[in-house]
């Protein structure tokens, strides 16, 4: 699965996964709207989930800004969008927070629904903290790569809402 990021560069570049990704060649950042490809675009805001309906895509694509910039309307990527259901956050500056996910960590559990584990463990394996995603998520990220589709996916995701 090809990944490419609609790079803002308005977070800290230090602690940018987007930027780590790409400089180990495993995903392609792009700093217009317009030099992004079309895609599945990866937005917390769009109303239907990611399923493994989505599986025949070829491309994930992310958009790598600060959670403070990143409102409905900076999503305005080409492309069918999906949010991401009920996964925590595994990243040191966001553990434990459910739904805002970094960008490789969103990557992964994209891959992961999508079918496409390995691809999802080596993206992961360049951060240190990397498997521990894979660790707090694996039951949910194993029920929804068995959905067929994004009805199901959120009614998976309901046993975890129940618990927060
Ligand atoms: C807001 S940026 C923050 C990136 C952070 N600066 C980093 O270093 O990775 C994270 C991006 O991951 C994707 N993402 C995170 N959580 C998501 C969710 N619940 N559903 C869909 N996409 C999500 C979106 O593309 C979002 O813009």
């Amino acid at each position: 699965m090809e990944l490419h990021v609609r790079y803002e560069g308005n977070d800290d570049p230090d602690k940018c996964s987007a930027r780590k990704l790409a400089r180990f060649d495993l995903a392609e950042l792009h700093r217009s709207t317009r030099a992004t490809p079309s895609g599945v675009v990866l937005n917390p805001f769009a109303e239907q989930a990611l399923s493994p309906a989505d599986a025949d895509r070829k491309r994930l694509v992310a958009l790598d800004c600060s959670w403070e910039t990143a409102e409905r309307e900076a999503f305005d990527l080409d492309g069918v969008h999906r949010a991401l259901p009920f996964l925590v956050a595994a990243n040191p500056i966001n553990y434990g927070t459910a739904f805002q996910l970094n960008t490789v960590e969103a990557f992964a559990g994209a891959l992961v629904i999508l079918g496409h584990r390995e691809q999802a463990e080596e993206i992961l394996s360049k951060f240190s903290w990397g498997h521990t995603f894979l660790e707090l998520n694996e039951e949910p990220l194993r029920r929804y790569s068995e959905c067929a589709d994004s009805a199901e996916i959120l009614d998976v995701q309901d046993d975890y809402l129940a618990d927060e």
